[in-house]
């Protein structure tokens, strides 16, 4: 089922800047693997690269382990879907997925199933006759989906498709495209600067950063166990605060503002006594708390978002951190409240202060 596409120490110069430098990684046959990262570090470069639109000016990229840095785009049997869909707006929703079959030498019967077993897989075969401006935004993508499908290609590729799109309709479109994706079984890359996007739709992501991966994983390991500070600030919200490790004998406490402690099970052991760390906190891994012995702070404002309230606190070291505590987990706390907040252990990420490194073990 799928192919595996290997990209294997890949360059990319645009003039003389080199935006990709060296970058490897191997995608899996069916899998809907994510590039993730912000704009500019080079996402749709590599897409491009894989597609044939743009040229490998070193390395290799292959197919099934077949190279393919010289192909043409016509020949490596790749469909491709576009943020603004690039449908023609001249043409019904049958014809715009026509369209993809032209260079393929089917008789009229053959093309006329493979449109109507396309429309279905991606439900628009009611539309069949409309034209795109009668279409919603999803819809359109649905057709831009179909066909790039339409072919059977070996590997889908897709760039930002639902930026265009509401939030609503972001979210809905995301379910489709990753049950279609399931359901035809196609080795896909997707592009995306939105975080929560990778995670909810990913088999596996790689978090990029200036042409640079910076961890690849499913998206629960790299939401939970960030490889460094980048991903952990990139994906979701992480407060980063300053504290010390104090090992005695086998066990590994963190000291937050020299007092208040807490035992660590997952901390690579060469770690030392007395090391300074940078510890990377979500807002719902903070718990608030009466116990003195806790890290005081006071509530500087207070936002109540339904399900969750959102709280900024000022800590007593001077450092500022998001807390959310669940509508059921506490009443309200007016702003100006003097507190004290605790961190649930299992859950925060250590990482060195000189090269921003995790500190966590591996695979927990
Ligand atoms: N045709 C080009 N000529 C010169 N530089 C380019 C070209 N295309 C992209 N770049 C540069 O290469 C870098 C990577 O761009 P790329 O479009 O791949 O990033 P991206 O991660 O996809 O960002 P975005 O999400 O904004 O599209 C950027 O610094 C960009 O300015």
């Amino acid at each position: 089922m799928g192919v595996a596409i290997d990209i294997d120490n890949v360059v990319k110069m645009y003039d003389e800047h080199t935006v990709i430098d060296g970058l490897s990684l191997t995608i899996q046959p069916g899998e809907l693997f994510t590039l993730l990262g912000p704009s500019g570090c080079g996402k749709t470069t590599l897409l491009r690269m894989i597609i044939g639109f743009n040229s490998v000016d070193g390395g290799a990229i292959k197919v099934d382990g077949q190279r393919i840095n010289d192909v043409p785009v016509s020949k490596r049997k790749m469909g491709m879907v576009f943020q603004n869909y690039a449908i023609f707006p001249h043409m019904t929703v049958a014809e715009n997925i026509a369209f993809g079959l032209k260079t393929l030498k089917d008789s009229k019967a053959q093309m006329q199933s493979k449109i109507d077993h396309i429309m279905k897989v991606v439900h628009i075969q009611d539309h069949h006759s409309k034209k795109p401006d009668k279409l919603s935004g999803g819809q359109q993508q649905r057709v831009a989906l179909a066909r790039a499908l339409v072919i059977n290609p070996n590997v889908l590729l897709m760039d930002e498709p639902l930026s265009n799109l509401d939030a609503k309709l972001r979210i809905e479109m995301r379910n489709a495209i990753k049950e279609i994706q399931q359901e035809v079984g196609i080795t896909t890359v997707y592009v995306t600067h939105d975080q929560e996007e990778a995670l909810a739709i990913s088999d596996r992501i790689a978090v990029m950063n200036k042409g640079v991966i910076q961890q690849i994983g499913k998206p629960e390991q790299i939401y939970l166990r960030p490889s460094n500070l980048f991903v952990a600030q990139f994906i979701g919200t992480s407060n980063v605060i300053k504290a010390k490790v104090e090992k005695q004998g086998t066990d590994t406490f963190i000291v937050f503002n020299g007092e208040y402690k807490e035992k660590l099970d997952n901390v690579v052991e060469t770690v030392e006594n007395g090391q300074e760390v940078l510890v990377s906190v979500r807002p719902q891994e903070f718990t608030i708390t009466q116990e003195a012995s806790a890290i005081a702070g006071v509530v500087e404002s207070t936002m109540f978002l339904g399900i969750n309230t959102h709280y900024l606190v000022t800590l007593t070291t001077g450092e500022r951190v998001e807390v959310v505590q669940h509508i059921e987990d506490k009443a309200i706390i007016p702003e100006g409240t003097n507190i004290y907040v605790k961190v649930k252990p299992h859950l925060i990420n250590l990482f060195d202060v000189a090269n921003e490194q995790t500190l966590m073990k591996a695979g927990e």
